[in-house]
């Protein structure tokens, strides 16, 4: 089987117009096939600030009101999407912007009233609600989708997805075409045993490992959310998944010892 390339970047690489441009330039020189799948919760929270709405997160996701929804919509699959995609244009990367709507790529349900109330934020069946054939025909045609942090519900409403669970659904959905390679790109060289040393990188993380790390707490915040999709992954197919550097994508691509490697 081939390999397909599934690389995510998170809100700090988004919101730094150096460190963007660079990472699309390495993207672009990836070989094909690829995939990209953005968040942007930063800049969703700053231009939400600017209009008078607050954001209000728990446990890592976004409580998603009715203006909140207008709000993400214009940012991830509006403001975001398509400037990635007219940045790897210039870099003669043939990208396509789409939302979990276009296609029908990524159908998903409104997460169910418990004790919080999410508002529009939508459940991903399963990989096996993916569109993947569609995907394919995308890459067969040598065309890299980039895929904004939004899904849809089937009768008319778009939902907001977290960008790490989109990054490994649409991974366990092609790892029945491919072999696929996740790579979750953020600021730090991977994932770290001390926050304030960059260079304290943990080469690899299994199971075990990660229920030490967390109660150790040493890893806290969005890595915990990052590191279960990367486990959810694995545990359904993906061959591969690093957790590293977005200035590093040509290494870890590479295969070279960079980012922390997730294992079972
Ligand atoms: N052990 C750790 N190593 C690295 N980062 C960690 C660790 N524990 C918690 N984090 C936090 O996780 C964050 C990455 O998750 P998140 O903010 O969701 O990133 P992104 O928006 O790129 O998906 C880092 O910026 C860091 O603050
Ligand atoms: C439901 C939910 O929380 N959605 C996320 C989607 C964006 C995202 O995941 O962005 P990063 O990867 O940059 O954090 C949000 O609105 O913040």
């Amino acid at each position: 089987m081939q390999t397909l390339h599934i690389i995510k970047i998170g809100g700090n690489i988004l919101d730094s117009p150096l460190k963007l441009e660079s990472f699309l330039q390495d993207f672009a020189t990836l070989p094909e096939p690829k995939l990209l799948i953005h968040g942007g919760g930063k800049i969703a929270s700053t231009i939400g600030q600017k209009l008078g709405i607050e954001p209000n997160m728990v446990e890592g996701r976004r409580i998603t009101d009715a203006e909140t929804l207008k709000l993400v919509t214009m940012v991830y699959a509006g403001l975001v999407n398509k400037n990635v995609v007219a940045q790897l244009q210039s870099m003669n990367c043939n990208a396509i912007g789409l939302t979990g709507a276009d296609a029908n790529i990524i159908p998903a349900t409104k997460r169910p009233v418990k004790q919080i109330d999410y508002g529009f934020v939508g459940d991903v069946a399963g990989p096996e609600a993916v569109n993947a054939p569609i995907l394919d025909t995308f890459l067969k045609s040598g065309i890299t989708p980039v895929c904004a942090p939004l899904t849809h519900d089937g009768q008319g409403s778009l939902l907001n997805t977290n960008a790490d669970t989109i990054a490994s659904v649409l991974a366990t959905a092609m790892a029945h075409l491919y072999q696929v390679k996740l790579i979750y790109c953020f600021e730090k060289k991977g994932v770290l045993q001390d926050a304030e040393d960059d260079d304290s990188v943990i080469p690899a993380i299994d199971s075990a490992y990660y229920r030490e790390l967390k109660e150790k707490g040493i890893v806290t915040l969005g890595m915990i959310p990052k590191l279960d999709n990367a486990f959810a992954a694995l545990d359904l197919g993906v061959q591969a998944v690093v957790i590293g550097d977005a200035a590093e994508i040509k290494a870890i691509v590479a295969g070279e010892d960079a980012g922390t490697l997730i294992k079972l």
